[in-house]
């Protein structure tokens, strides 16, 4: 498991990454969500001992990740897939990394099927690989010392959707073995298919956590009528929020029964009332983030 206690790291008076904490249990999938900037990949580096933080400690297995004797075969990490010598080809890649960890070659063999990557192109150097290969190679490494903990920041940049869904399937079935995986996005879809839990950091700051079911059915109603207004101020009189929902209609935090007697009670047509699950954790996303939504900046 993966636990992250009051993790600090300022880049002179910038917190990047502001007292942040949270755990990641064996047998789940947790993904890291957040806009641009937010502080992800810092995080990711300190669990991974690459940047050290300000205050604040990160173990993987119970131990700091440089403590770990032999790395690669306890976690599996894929921070930036550019970051390899470009001149080597995938082969060489992770055949250099079987050497490290100290694993027997046909492991090399193994990885790049599971991963997709056929004989010519794992005979390509890196600098020929597009960037869904590239990742794919990532992979492969962060698998190659059978780890039981994953480690990946955004891992479905450049994938095509076969891929991303691959990649689903994949990360699902390592978990369900028991694994543990962090995984990075500035993309909610990305994760919340195949994720268990949810870290949303906004700013450096930790802004929501918990069970994807539980923030999905914390996320509210969204509801059309033949008079939104009539209904949102109803909404409102009875205390509840109500706000325009992206693709219109209402977003309310009032439960569907809720809704559906106030909108009685007004003699407002409902024309769709539903719980507002996905779309309500879009919405819970943008608004969360709203102060670091770079679109919101005045010019
Ligand atoms: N070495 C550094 N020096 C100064 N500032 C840094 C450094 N590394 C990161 N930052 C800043 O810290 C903040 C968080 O960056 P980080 O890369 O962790 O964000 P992120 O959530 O991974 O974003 P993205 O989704 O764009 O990859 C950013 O404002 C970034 O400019």
């Amino acid at each position: 498991m993966i636990k992250v206690e009051d993790l600090t790291r300022r880049y002179g008076s910038y917190a990047a990454v502001d007292s942040v904490s949270f755990e990641v249990q064996p047998g789940t999938v947790t993904g890291f969500l957040g806009p641009n900037g937010a502080g992800k990949s810092t995080c990711m580096r300190m669990i991974c001992g690459l940047t050290p933080p300000t205050s604040g400690t990160a173990t993987v297995l119970g131990k700091p990740y440089a403590e770990l004797p032999n790395p690669g075969r306890h976690v599996g990490v894929l921070l930036d897939a550019a970051a390899q010598h470009n001149g080597r080809t995938g082969r060489e890649i992770l055949t250099l990394g079987a050497i490290m960890m100290g694993l027997e070659r046909r492991r090399v063999d193994e990885m790049l099927e599971l991963v997709g990557l056929n004989k010519e192109e794992s005979r390509r150097r890196l600098r020929d690989y597009s960037l869904g290969m590239r990742q794919r190679l990532g992979i492969a490494h962060a698998l190659l010392g059978d780890p039981k903990v994953l480690i990946l920041d955004e891992p479905a940049n450049g994938l095509d959707p076969a891929g991303i869904r691959w990649m689903r399937g994949l990360l699902r079935g390592f978990a369900d073995e028991g694994g543990t995986v962090l995984l990075s996005s500035h993309l909610l879809h990305e994760v919340e298919v195949v994720a268990d839990d949810l870290v949303v950091i906004g700013r450096g700051k930790i802004v929501a956590e918990g069970a994807k079911s539980a923030l999905l059915s914390a996320a509210g109603t969204t509801v059309r009528t033949t008079d939104d207004q009539r209904l949102a101020n109803a909404l409102e009189s009875a205390g509840f929020g109500a706000n325009p929902a992206t693709g219109g209609g209402i977003h309310t935090d009032a439960l569907p029964e809720q809704v559906g007697r106030i909108a009685l009670e007004h003699q407002v047509v409902l024309t769709e009332l539903r719980q507002a699950g996905t779309a309500g954790l879009e919405e819970m996303f943008l608004q969360l983030t709203a102060a670091d939504a770079r679109e919101g900046v005045a010019a």
